[in-house]
C-alpha cells in the first residue's frame, strides 16, 4: 500500500514555488486544509487555569528510586517512603531540594574540566529529572554553555570515549524498512517535541556522525529549561546514516555504523520513511531538524515543511529569527526606528543553511518594513569561502543564494576589500572560521560606522569570527556586539563597560516549541518567526538597549520564551493553525495569550507521587 507520504509529496512539491509561506492560499486550498485540521488527539477547550500536578506511580521500591522522573533522591517524603515501601532504601533524613541542590552544586564545582561538568550534569539528568531541571534554571548562565555551546561540541566529539548510558533514539540505515514498529519502542506514550540530527554538520566542527546525539539531548534540556516543555515529552533522535569523517568511522570505539554517508535518493527516501514512522505514531510532534549539512538542509525542509507538519530547520529558521531580533535591537540601540531596517547595508561571510537562512529572515523583515523585495536583496554582500558571490558564483552554491549574487562587483572579492568597498553597517559571521574579523577589517568598520552591528554568530567558542574583547578595544567600545557562543561583557581601560549579547537560535526555538504544543499548530511558517523576532527586539527598555544590550540575558530565557510563545500563538491564531479548541479571549487578547503560555510550562518541582494500585 502506498504511505501518506509518497501519495502526498508530489503534490505538496507542487507548492514549493510559494517560498514564503502564503497562509491563505494554503488554507483556501483543500489539500492543505485537510492535512492541517486532522488530529488523531481528542479536542477539549484549552483556557489559562492549569491543575496541579500529582504523580500517580504503580512502581514501588528500586523501581521508583532508578525512574528519574519518579525519584527524589534523598526528597522523598514520609507518606510516599511508606506508600512507595522506599523505607530503608534511601537514606533517613528527608531533606529540600535547596539542600540536595547545595550538595550537587558542591560537587560540580570540584570537577576539574568543563567535560567533567558535562558529564557530571548528565548523570545527574539521569538520576533526577526534576533535580537537573531545578538546578538548570538556577544557575542557567553558568550551566548554559555547559549542557550547550561550547562544551557540548567537545562532548560530541568525545562522545565515543565517554559514553555511559543511552538517552533517547537512534535509526541507522541498516534499520530501514523496521521504522514504523522501531518508534513504538520509545517507552514513553506521548512526544511534544523531536530534536533530529544526521550529524552532518554539528556546529562548525563538521561530520560527527553518531557522536552528535548530544546536540538533540542539549537542545531539548533547553526546551525543557528554557521554556517549560515537558521532560516526559521530549524524544532526541539521531539518524545514523553513516560518516565521511575518516577518522571517526575507522575508531574501534565508534558506536555508529562504520560505513560511509548515505546520499542522494536513498537518503531522502529513508528521511521520508523516518518521518512517515514518526508521524504514524505522533501525528501532531514538533519535529526540528538540527545541524543538517547545508547540501540536504534546504531540500529536507522544503520537502517535508508543508507535507508533514509541523516541522522546522533551527539552524535556518531560528538562527534567521534571532538575527532579526538582534537587528531590530540594534537599530533601537543606534537610535533608529525599526523601520529602517531597510538602510541597513549587510555584509554576511558565509553561505551555508544558517547565513542564507539569516539572509532571507532579514530579506522578510526589510519587506514587513516597507522594502521591496528586490531593493532588500541589493542591501547585502554575501561571502562564501572563495570570497564574495559574483557572478561567477551560480555554479558553486546553493540555489537559495541565487538571490544575493552580485553583478556589480567582482566574483570572489576578499572580505576586507568588500568591507572597504561597501562600508557596511552590519557584519555577519556565519562561516565557521575563527578570527576572521581581522582588527584591520574591525577597525576598517569602527572607522565607517559610528556603531558598527559586530555579529560572529558562529559556533562554538573557537569559531567565533572575533572576540567581545578585541571588538571592544579595537573599536573603542563603540561596537554593538552579539555572538553565538556566549563572551563574557567586557570593561574598557577607561572603565566603560561593554554588553556582549548572545545571538543564539535559543532566544527564538523554545518559545515557538511551548506554542506549537500548547495550541498544537499544524504548520510552522516564517511569518511566526519573524513575529517572535520582533517582539524579542522590545522586551528591553530603551535605557538598557541604548546601553549596548539588546535582549534580556540568558538568565530570563523563560520570560523571552513565553513572550516568543505569545507572538507565534497570535500568528498562529491569525494565520488559522490552531488546532487546539482556544476559547475566545485567547483569539483576541495578546496578553492572555502570554499568560496562557507561562501558564503551560513545565516547573521542575516535586510534585505528589500517589501510589496507585498494581493491577
Ligand atoms: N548563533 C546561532 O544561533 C547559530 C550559529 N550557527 C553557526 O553558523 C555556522 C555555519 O553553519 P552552516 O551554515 O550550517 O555551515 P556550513 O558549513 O554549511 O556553512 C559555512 C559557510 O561558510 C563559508 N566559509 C568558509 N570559510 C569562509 C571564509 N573564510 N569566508 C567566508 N565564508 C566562508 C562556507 O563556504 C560556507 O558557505 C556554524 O558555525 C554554526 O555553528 C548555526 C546555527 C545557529
Ligand atoms: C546554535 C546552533 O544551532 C548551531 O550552532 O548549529
Ligand atoms: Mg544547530
Amino acid at each position: 500500500m502506498p504511505s501518506f507520504l509518497s501519495c502526498v509529496a508530489p503534490l505538496c512539491r507542487a507548492f514549493r514555488p510559494l517560498a514564503i509561506f502564503n497562509h491563505k492560499t494554503h488554507r483556501q486550498n483543500p489539500l492543505f486544509a485537510a492535512l492541517f485540521s486532522s488530529s488523531s488527539r481528542p479536542r477539549s477547550t484549552v483556557s489559562a487555569e492549569r491543575s496541579r500536578e500529582v504523580i500517580k506511580t504503580k512502581q514501588r521500591r528500586l523501581s521508583v528510586i532508578h525512574d528519574p522522573y519518579l525519584n527524589r533522591g534523598t526528597g522523598f517524603s514520609a507518606d510516599e517512603r511508606e506508600r512507595l515501601c522506599l523505607r530503608g532504601l534511601v537514606p533517613p533524613r528527608e531533606q529540600q531540594l535547596e539542600q540536595q541542590i547545595k550538595r550537587v552544586m558542591a560537587t560540580y564545582y570540584r570537577q576539574r574540566s568543563n567535560l567533567d561538568k558535562f558529564q557530571y550534569l548528565s548523570l545527574l539528568m539521569d538520576r533526577n529529572t526534576v533535580l537537573f531541571y531545578r538546578i538548570l534554571n538556577d544557575y542557567f548562565p553558568e550551566l548554559a554553555p555547559i549542557v550547550y555551546t561550547p562544551t557540548v561540541g567537545e562532548a560530541c566529539q568525545k562522545f565515543h570515549a565517554i559514553y555511559r548510558r543511552t538517552r533517547g533514539m537512534y535509526f541507522s540505515m541498516d534499520d530501514r524498512n523496521h521504522f514504523r514498529t522501531m518508534v513504538y519502542n520509545w517507552p514513553r506514550p506521548h512526544v511534544d517535541v523531536i530534536v533530529v540530527t544526521d550529524g552532518s554538520r554539528v556546529l562548525a566542527l563538521g561530520d560527527l556522525g553518531c557522536n552528535s546525539m548530544n546536540i538533540p539531548i542539549g537542545k531539548l534540556a533547553l526546551y525543557v529549561s528554557a521554556a517549560g516543555l515537558n521532560p516526559l515529552r521530549v524524544l532526541p533522535v539521531v539518524l545514523d546514516v553513516g560518516t565521511d569523517n575518516d577518522e571517526l568511522r575507522e575508531n574501534s570505539l565508534y558506536l555508529g555504523l562504520p560505513k560511509k554517508r548515505l546520499k542522494g535518493q536513498a537518503y531522502l527516501e529513508l528521511i521520508d520513511e523516518w518521518i512517515s514512522a514518526i508521524r504514524q505514531r505522533w501525528p501532531d510532534v514538533l519535529i526540528q531538524f538540527e545541524d543538517f549539512s547545508s547540501d540536504v538542509a534546504n531540500t529536507l525542509l522544503e520537502r517535508h515543511r508543508y507535507a508533514s507538519a509541523p516541522v522546522f530547520n533551527d539552524d535556518i529558521q531560528s538562527t534567521g529569527c534571532v538575527a532579526v531580533a538582534t537587528i531590530l535591537s540594534s537599530l533601537r540601540a543606534r537610535g533608529k526606528p525599526i523601520s529602517a531596517i531597510t538602510n541597513e547595508t549587510i555584509v554576511c561571510t558565509g553561505a551555508g543553511s544558517a547565513g542564507l537562512g539569516v539572509c532571507h529572515a532579514i530579506v522578510d523583515a526589510m519587506v514587513d518594513a516597507g522594502s521591496s523585495r528586490d531593493e532588500a536583496y541589493s542591501r547585502f554582500y554575501v561571502l562564501d569561502k572563495d570570497g564574495l558571490l559574483g557572478e561567477g558564483a551560480t555554479n558553486r552554491v546553493h540555489e537559495s543564494a541565487h538571490k544575493f549574487i552580485r553583478s556589480d562587483l567582482e566574483d570572489g572579492m576578499k572580505l576586507e576589500d568588500v568591507v572597504r568597498k561597501v562600508q557596511p553597517s552590519i557584519l555577519l559571521g556565519l562561516s565557521g572560521q575563527g578570527g576572521l574579523f581581522t582588527e584591520q577589517i574591525i577597525r576598517d568598520m569602527a572607522k565607517f560606522q559610528k556603531q558598527p552591528v559586530i555579529l560572529p554568530m558562529s559556533n562554538p567558542s573557537d569559531a567565533s569570527e572575533c572576540t567581545a574583547s578585541d571588538t571592544f578595544r579595537w573599536t573603542n567600545g563603540r561596537a554593538i556586539f552579539a555572538s553565538g557562543s556566549p563572551f563574557n561583557n567586557v570593561t574598557l581601560g577607561d572603565g566603560q563597560l561593554c554588553h556582549s549579547n548572545q545571538a543564539n537560535n535559543v532566544y527564538s526555538f523554545p518559545g515557538l516549541g511551548l506554542a506549537v504544543t500548547a495550541l498544537r499548530i499544524s504548520c510552522v511558517t516564517d511569518s511566526m518567526f519573524l513575529a517572535a523576532a520582533k517582539r524579542i527586539a522590545q522586551l528591553l527598555p530603551d535605557r538598557e538597549v541604548q546601553n549596548g544590550l539588546l535582549f534580556p540575558p540568558v538568565k530570563d530565557l523563560r520570560s523571552v520564551s513565553a513572550e516568543v510563545a505569545a507572538a507565534v500563538g497570535m500568528v498562529a491564531v491569525e494565520e488559522g493553525l490552531v488546532r487546539e479548541q482556544i476559547d475566545d479571549k485567547l483569539r483576541t487578547d495578546a496578553k492572555a495569550m502570554h499568560a496562557f503560555m507561562h501558564s503551560q510550562m513545565w516547573q521542575p518541582k516535586y510534585s505528589h507521587l500517589v501510589a496507585e494500585q498494581a493491577v
